[in-house]
């Protein structure tokens, strides 16, 4: 048995929440990431998290992101938590500019940072471009846009819009988000047969033309407080429905707060949000 200490740093977006490891000062062996992102998210051994994020020096970009859910999985995208790579980076001295790109699975992103008084407090994030096509979703079928499509769940008729901002998204909207079968069909649609890499599931109650309420289950972690592309492809989906308009920046609601979405006309998703650090430390891990 092995003790290794290893230097962390918790941080949030809207209560969506990462253990990160700043592999511009520590490193890890690639075998033992997917074991330690279950036991650092664990309440009860670990820290307690919704996954693990490393921040990593990259070839193409300032700064490199990787996340891992909850279960172990690696995710290829992170709306939260790409804000908070952005506030790391910064406050940290990784880059030297307000504005700079970073590195994901699922392409590279531009990130600006929006100061008070030396901390961030704010971070507007390009996301760039959707994915409409069901290939590349990744979703079972003909290669169409998933619009409102007839969608059996059990027997709930349910109607689905699919979306992916680099990771998979089925969004389904509801008349009272207080009412969403989240916790009965989330940990069932996330697991359908029909997504081949798994979904991440979000209801939508809207409010208006600029605002709506959201939950999600994530793929990988479960209910969260907060899942950033998942907010990003409820925007498309609430457009594409012709409940919302593009180039409009729309009011997210979600458990743990709001973020502003807007699709512009050149087709790219832009977020705007809160991140926040919780606390730094060591952490244990006998391996
Ligand atoms: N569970 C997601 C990754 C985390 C996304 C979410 N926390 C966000 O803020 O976008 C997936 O497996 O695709």
């Amino acid at each position: 048995m092995i003790k290794v200490e290893i230097p962390y740093t918790k941080m949030h977006g809207l209560g969506n929440s990462y253990i990160f490891l700043d592999l511009f000062s520590f490193s890890i062996e690639e075998s033992e990431l997917v074991d330690l992102a279950k036991k650092v998210s664990d309440i009860n051994t670990g820290i307690g998290s919704d996954g693990l994020i490393l921040i990593h020096p990259s070839e193409v970009a300032e700064v490199g992101m990787r996340i891992f859910n909850k279960d172990g999985s690696e995710g290829k995208n992170c709306g939260n938590g790409l804000r908070c790579v952005a506030k790391y980076a910064f406050e940290n001295n990784l880059v030297n500019k307000s504005q700079f790109v970073i590195e994901t699975r699922a392409g590279n992103v531009t990130a600006e940072v929006f100061l008070e008084e030396d901390i961030v407090e704010e971070v507007t994030v390009d996301m760039g471009q959707p994915t409409l096509n069901r290939q590349g979703i990744p979703m079972l079928g003909d290669d169409e846009t998933v619009i409102s499509e007839a969608f059996e769940v059990g027997h709930h008729p349910l109607e689905l819009t699919a979306v992916s901002m680099g990771n998979p998204h089925a969004v389904f909207f509801v008349e009272d988000i207080d009412e969403s079968p989240l916790y009965d069909l989330g940990p069932v649609i996330t697991n359908d047969h029909r997504f081949p890499e798994g979904v991440n599931v979000e209801f939508i109650e809207m409010i208006s033309e600029t605002e709506m309420h959201f939950r999600v289950w994530e793929r990988g972690s479960g209910v969260t407080q907060a899942c950033g592309t998942g907010a990003c492809a409820a925007v498309v989906a609430s457009i594409l429905n012709g409940y919302a308009q593009k180039d409009t920046e729309i009011c997210v609601h979600l458990s743990g707060g709001d973020l502003f979405i807007k699709w512009a006309a050149d087709d790219r998703v832009w977020m705007r949000g809160k991140a926040e650090t919780t606390t730094t430390g060591t952490f244990y891990w006998k391996r």
